[in-house]
């Protein structure tokens, strides 16, 4: 792929914000600037703690992780046994060969009819903040979501292991799900709740996502003016479902600090999966856990990123466990099921109105949305 997040890849990031300064200016005057970040203030857990049964570090695993999600909202998982490099390597060049269909090809596969988006064919990623516009392009696969006939998918064999679009996209979704119920497992235990609180509502048909991401660079002259109007790669937001595993092939995440003003960068790390908070997981622990806000900047270079979400079975009732409601803190988060806070998010985006209130830094509406009636 044409960024790998590989050290070529950060020079030839460098070269050529050295070489467009316009570009730099650019950004500089949106005020959505690189911020600068060691390392060493990121948390990381290692998850073959997690993932191996009766591991003797759990115990340190499990506060690790309730430290980096109730300071933070995020942690880099490494030893993912089921994920390993070469395999992320490989759903990369997927994603690059889907994302190098002809346009007819991608408009044949758009939304709604199929689960294509981006501004090639005219059907543009949906305005967290309201009015914003993303230059992002994606490629979506739900086993629920959407209907698997009378959509129209790519006929495109990866390359590399000869799979098809379901074959291969399923494949990821199940080896995500083994981190993604090592995960659900680990929060309850975190949390002091019986072990199968939030793995039970898991399995199944769950409304869960993956999101095959490019953000284009500004190669051609028709790329360029496009992205001159494009405020954001993706717009500040939480996610709807109850936490996602980000990759990314080069730099331009970014997540809010909890409670402060700035957003920091996420750095690139080839093995390791970013784990963040989604509504889900905020409105179960009444906030004792918060839906961590996240964007992506314009960048000069080519980003490629593996997303998934992971939701609940539709029918999941999702409210502020007894647990984390006293007399002092009383349920801030009206109950809703799984389906009923996607379908209301999803229409409220697709009618204008956002997830995500502007401000200094702003917040997440999605993750506080007031419902009326449970479903
Ligand atoms: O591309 C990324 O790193 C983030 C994408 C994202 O936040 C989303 O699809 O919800
Ligand atoms: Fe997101």
């Amino acid at each position: 792929m044409a960024c790998s997040g590989s050290s070529a890849c950060w020079v030839r990031a460098r070269t050529c914000l050295k070489q467009k300064g316009r570009w730099l200016g650019r950004l500089q005057s949106r005020a959505l600037q690189f911020s600068t970040s060691s390392d060493l203030e990121h948390p990381h857990v290692d998850m073959s703690h997690l993932l191996v049964k009766d591991h003797p570090q759990r115990p340190s695993a499990l506060a690790q992780m309730r430290a980096a999600l109730t300071t933070h909202g995020y942690f880099y998982s490494s030893n993912v046994d089921c994920l390993p490099q070469t395999y992320i390597e490989n759903v990369y060049s997927y994603a690059q060969q889907l994302h190098a269909l002809p346009t007819e090809q991608k408009r044949h596969c758009a939304r709604p009819k199929g689960t294509y988006s981006g501004s090639d064919v005219g059907v543009d990623e949906l305005a967290y903040e309201a009015g914003s516009t993303a230059s992002v392009r994606a490629w979506d696969y739900s086993r629920t979501r959407f209907p698997t006939s009378g959509h129209n998918y790519p006929d495109v064999t990866c390359s590399v292991t000869g799979q098809g679009f379901f074959e291969f996209l399923d494949d990821l979704y199940e080896r995500q799900d083994i981190l993604g119920k090592a995960l659900m497992t680990g929060f309850a235990e975190m949390l002091d709740l019986p072990p199968e609180t939030f793995a039970q509502c898991f399995e199944g048909h769950d409304m869960g996502t993956i999101r095959l991401l490019r953000y284009p660079p500004a190669e051609t002259p028709e790329e360029a003016a496009r992205r001159q109007v494009a405020s954001y790669g993706i717009s500040p937001h939480t996610d709807f479902e109850a936490f996602t595993l980000m990759h990314q092939s080069a730099a331009g995440l970014q997540f809010l600090k909890p409670g402060g003003r700035a957003w920091l960068d996420a750095p690139v790390k080839k093995e390791e999966f970013v784990v963040i908070v989604g509504d889900v997981l905020e409105r179960f622990t009444n906030g004792v856990l918060r839906a961590t806000p996240h964007r992506v900047l314009q960048t000069e270079w080519e980003r490629f990123s593996i997303i998934r979400f992971n939701a609940m079975r539709p029918e999941t009732l999702i409210q502020p466990l007894p647990e984390f409601i006293s007399k002092s803190r009383p349920a801030r988060y009206t109950p809703v099921t799984m389906q009923k806070h996607m379908d209301t998010t999803l229409t409220r985006l697709e009618r204008g109105l956002g997830a995500w209130e502007k401000g200094n830094p702003g917040r997440s509406t999605s993750a506080n949305y007031v419902y009326d009636k449970p479903s």
